[in-house]
């Protein structure tokens, strides 16, 4: 099923330098958008004293606190549904046959009690390699964060695991922080992966150990491709999406750190990341983006729901979208 692929060519440089010297442009964001429905969007952020009080709280927040920090209506409700309400041009569900991943707030609470445990061994990082060989062989299904270095996939991943105290996920303002796949067992229901990020400081060997593990991983039901926020997508994201296209993997584009960017700007990249999935996107590519911030916890309930659902650990319903590996 997984075609034998290489990863772009730029993954596979060693000098951190060159990619650093290389500022990737944007590509640039869907002209089919009419300018009169970004203004809409700006006034409705103006005149939302909701969004205000909002940002109060999230400047205060610390992020263990994270899920305490909006009002509970905010935080299961769709930050890219929000979106919506403010532009005709449908932003995802492109043909009839798409439709959104919609859980119901009860789904939704069922999903945070998988991610939820007062036990040390519960959930638990399980192994920390470089070589795939070398990777816990497990029957149960994986879910894989994948992106830039310093896109937010390891503060993702502990704000998925915020009620969990004994989970510790190391995280750092440096990019190039993690250096290996760690692997984080969630009872007996699935595997979260933590992946080197490419990009500024990659390991040396991200392209041997990044490759096998994403076309030799049996158990891998899902990778997130996480986008910045702040930096919308950029080229090497695009050579990553096309990657996991090559290897036909089922995957989702998360915008992760939307608390740094206004809802013009996050209109601006959702609307990017419809293009780019019009043009290079398959069946494999998840029609629905999932907007994240692991800073205020919006749309976080949102992703654990989608893990929840793609590993088969919680039915939801509400939906017609169905992954399976
Ligand atoms: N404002 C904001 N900052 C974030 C968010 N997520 C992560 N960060 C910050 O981004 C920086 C990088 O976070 P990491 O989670 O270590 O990033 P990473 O993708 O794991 O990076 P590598 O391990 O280097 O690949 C840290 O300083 C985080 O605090 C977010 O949602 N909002
Ligand atoms: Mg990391």
């Amino acid at each position: 099923m997984k075609a034998a692929a290489a990863l772009p060519v730029c993954c596979r440089q060693t000098a951190a330098a060159s990619l650093l010297q290389n500022p990737y442009p944007s590509t640039p964001a869907n002209s089919s958008i009419p300018a009169s429905a970004v203004m809409r969007v700006k006034s409705v952020r103006m005149m939302s004293g909701q969004e205000a009080t909002f940002r109060r709280i999230r400047h205060g927040s610390k992020p263990d606190s994270l899920l305490t920090a909006h009002p509970a209506a905010d935080l299961y409700s769709d930050p890219c549904e929000k979106l919506q309400r403010l532009i005709e041009v449908p932003l995802f569900g492109i043909g009839t046959t798409e439709k959104p991943f919609r859980p119901t707030k009860a789904e939704m609470l069922q999903a945070q009690e998988v991610f939820t445990s007062r036990k040390a061994r519960d959930i638990r990082r399980i192994d920390n390699v470089v070589d795939c060989e070398k990777a816990p062989l497990y029957h149960l299904p994986e879910v894989a964060f994948m992106g830039r270095s310093n896109v937010g996939k390891s503060s993702l991943i502990r704000a998925i695991f915020h009620s969990s105290p004994y989970v510790k996920v190391p995280v750092s303002k440096i990019a190039g922080f993690t250096k290996t796949l760690r692997f984080y067992q969630v009872k007996e229901h699935f595997t979260l992966v933590d992946m080197p990020g490419y990009g500024e400081n990659q390991p040396t060997y991200f392209k041997e150990c990044v490759e096998d593990f994403l076309q030799h991983r049996r158990n891998l039901r899902l990778v997130y491709l996480l986008i910045d926020g702040d930096k919308g997508f950029l080229k090497l994201d695009l050579e990553m999406l096309k990657y996991l296209e090559i290897c036909r993997l089922y995957y989702c584009i998360v915008l992760n750190k939307i608390d740094l960017v206004n809802e013009t700007t996050r209109l601006k990249t959702v609307a990017q990341i419809r293009q780019i999935r019009e043009e290079y996107g398959s069946p494999c590519c998840f029609p629905q983006p999932f907007l994240v911030s692991s800073k205020t916890g919006e749309g976080l309930a949102y992703i654990q729901s989608f893990i929840a659902h793609i590993t088969s650990t919680v039915e939801t319903n509400s939906t017609d979208q169905k992954l399976s590996a």
